[in-house]
């Protein structure tokens, strides 16, 4: 049997994602020795190859699995702190950003509690955030009892953990900690991205939300985390679906290469979920915002006719559309941005993971895989389209064909 020199390697200077093949590509005389806190794996040269698929196996599904625990504890309180502000929204509670589009202290709230859970439960290593609030306004004179107010918030919100009972944040604590999201993200590296609240105009209504938190690593979308607070465990969009009594709240998770759950968001066992394996798109049915402004419906119809979709688009806010396409309630998602407007990666990069990881494909309008590694915006091709594998091929032929017609009558005016 040879001996083998065991060189280690730290999970801070090498990606699971790169750890991994290397661990699969190793034909040479040496050993692995890999550690990273809960994960040990040793590997001699003279292991056959089903050592080395076991111990893929055994690195594939311990990868991340601390993170995500994390991810899914931060998602789950500030969603308690969302919940605790939708129940009794007052006016005052609404702003409106340099941007005018709207943000509540509940997204204020939400991005500290995010901010502050990581860093607390995953102190080691460099922490980068990439998310969409800034304490700019909030630090401004007339802000103060916003500020004092979205402070209480955290505080109530972080005590009802036993984990975190004392020591209170002050309103510096809490600024500070919003502003730990201003990071650039990246192709290096490990950057989480949080949407605090998505769908914040969904939030103020009383509708559907999410808070989305997603991690990347080395340009990657490794985990993903949806916490929709206001969606139904039973199917929406389904005829007679109102009428029907079930439980509210969903918590959706993914994991590269680990596939995706579904639990309810306070409580309840996590189970995998599916996208449809609708293959006849007359049996289809299809996502798309609520907003009018944030997607160009009558694009989405001239596609969903090409298609021979029947039935007609189900318009709900935030990515709790990516949570309920990955668990097949619908079979399609499609958003086509106004001219000039740029997404953000806050807006996709937990939704696309917890469907590509329910076996579903998300793409631009071309049929591009999304490149989170750019920084803060995506670069795309007109707009990004959601479905199964089984699917996609003709919704990108009708897509491109109502794209193409759509900017000829343009030209022709
Ligand atoms: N003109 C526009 N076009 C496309 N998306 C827009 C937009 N204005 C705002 N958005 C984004 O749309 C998100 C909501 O998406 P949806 O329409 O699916 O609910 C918003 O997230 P926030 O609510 O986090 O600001 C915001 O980032
Ligand atoms: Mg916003
Ligand atoms: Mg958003
Ligand atoms: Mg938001």
């Amino acid at each position: 049997m040879a001996m083998c020199v065991a060189s280690p390697v730290s999970i801070n200077s090498l990606s699971p994602v790169r750890l991994l093949s290397s661990v699969l590509q190793s034909n040479t005389k040496r050993s692995f020795f890999i550690s990273f806190k809960t994960l040990r794996i040793s590997i001699s040269s003279s292991s056959s190859s089903s050592n080395q698929r076991s111990a893929f196996t055994a690195a594939a599904s311990m990868a991340y699995a601390r993170e995500l625990d994390v991810a899914k504890k931060a998602a789950s309180l500030a969603a308690r702190l969302c919940q605790t502000v939708q129940k009794a929204l007052l006016q005052s509670d609404v702003q409106s950003k340099s941007d005018k589009s709207p943000v509540t202290v509940a997204d204020y709230g939400s991005q500290a509690v995010v901010s502050l859970v990581l860093q607390r439960e995953l102190p080691f290593g460099s922490f980068s955030l990439v998310a969409e609030e800034d304490s700019g306004d909030l630090r401004k004179s007339e802000s103060q009892e916003t500020l004092k107010r979205i402070t209480e918030l955290v505080n109530d919100t972080l005590s009802s953990d036993a984990t975190y009972s004392k020591s209170p944040l002050s309103e510096d604590d809490v600024l500070a900690a919003i502003d730990t999201g201003k990071s650039e993200g990246g192709p290096h590296g490990r950057h989480w991205v949080l949407d605090p609240i998505d769908g914040t105009k969904g939030f103020v209504r009383g509708d559907q939300y999410a808070i989305a938190l997603a991690l990347l690593d080395e340009g990657r979308v490794v985990l993903g985390v949806l916490a929709c607070p206001n969606l139904p465990l039973a199917p929406i969009g389904h005829p007679h679906q109102d009428s029907v009594q079930t439980q509210v709240g969903c918590l959706f998770s993914a994991r590269i290469g680990a596939g995706t759950d579904m639990q309810l968001l306070h409580g309840s066992s996590p189970m995998k979920v599916h996208v449809s394996t609708i293959e006849n798109p007359a049996e289809a049915s299809f996502f798309e915002s609520f907003e009018a402004a944030h997607s160009l419906h009558g694009l989405s119809s001239s596609i969903a006719k090409k298609l021979g979709v029947q039935a007609p688009p189900v318009r709900i806010d935030s990515q709790a559309k990516y949570g309920a396409l990955a668990r097949g309630d619908g079979a399609i998602y499609l958003r086509f941005a106004h001219q000039g407007y740029r997404e953000k990666i806050w807006d996709h990069a937990a939704g696309f993971i917890v469907v590509t990881e329910a076996g579903g494909v998300v793409a631009d309008a071309a049929g591009n895989a999304l490149d989170f590694s750019k920084g803060r915006y995506l670069d795309l091709e007109k707009g990004i389209v959601v479905t199964n594998q089984k699917l996609m091929p003709s919704l990108l032929n009708a897509v491109r064909d109502a794209v193409r017609e759509e900017s000829e009558s343009a030209s022709s005016l």
